[in-house]
């Protein structure tokens, strides 16, 4: 049978791919659009930044100890944020820096990754969170950029999976805490490198078996 020519260059034919794979939705309020994916989800991705530091490494580890053929890892910075919207479950690794640099997106990739991010739907996607902080230096805010992750991602629609006790960490406040737990896994490489993978195979244990299959 002959193929008929669309016209179309390949680049214009996946980028209407990719938007039949989206769908524009009204927010509850109806205040903006937000993004799902309808199509094609794979089963896990982690992302992180910022890169080259702690989470870096850690977001290195997660993926090797997860097996590097099952997951797929991004830095935040490289990506649209429409690319969470590709997996049924999520890890995102984060570290804190206080909220004054988190809403300034000249200083942070978070926060210049937070607008796109706030036109999604995670509905029907599992969030799970590694936080990076220094128990020493800042033990009143002790992963609280973990905290405000949590909130966003809840927004947005996720649930929230991998939540952690409070038994073993020495700090006075925390905006990571939500009914007596972690929202997610707080690790500091600055003063507990030791307890890193003890605490990521543990929480590992747990949190796998709470992703759900694709
Ligand atoms: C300016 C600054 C502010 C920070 N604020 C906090 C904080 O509020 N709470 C906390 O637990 N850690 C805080 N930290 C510690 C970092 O979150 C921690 O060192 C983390 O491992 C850094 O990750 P990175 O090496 O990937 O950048 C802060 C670090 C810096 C440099």
């Amino acid at each position: 049978m002959e193929r008929k020519d669309t016209g179309k260059s390949s680049k214009q034919k996946s980028t209407q791919k990719e938007n039949e794979a989206l769908r524009l939705t009204a927010d509850l309020e109806g205040n903006y659009l937000l993004e799902e994916r309808v199509s094609d989800l794979k089963w896990l991705g982690i992302f992180y930044a910022p890169t080259g530091g702690s989470v870096h490494r850690v977001a290195k580890i997660l993926k090797r100890k997860i097996g590097a053929k099952r997951v797929e890892m991004f830095y935040i910075s490289e990506i649209p944020a429409t690319r969470l919207l590709d997996y049924k479950n999520i890890i995102i690794v984060c570290s804190s820096l206080g909220r004054s640099t988190w809403e300034r997106e000249q200083r942070d990739q978070w926060a210049k990754f937070f607008p796109a991010m706030r036109k999604l739907s995670l509905r029907d996607r599992r969030v799970a969170l590694v936080g990076l902080g220094d128990h020493v230096t800042y033990p009143a805010n002790f992963v609280d950029g973990m905290g405000y992750m949590a909130e966003l991602v809840t927004q947005l629609g996720a649930e929230l999976v991998g939540k952690t006790s409070t038994d073993g960490y020495v700090f006075s406040g925390s905006a990571a805490i939500v009914d007596n737990l972690f929202v997610g896994l707080p690790l500091d490489e600055d003063y507990e490198s030791e307890k890193t993978e003890p605490r990521l195979d543990k929480w590992l244990s747990l949190v796998l078996p709470e992703f759900e299959d694709i």
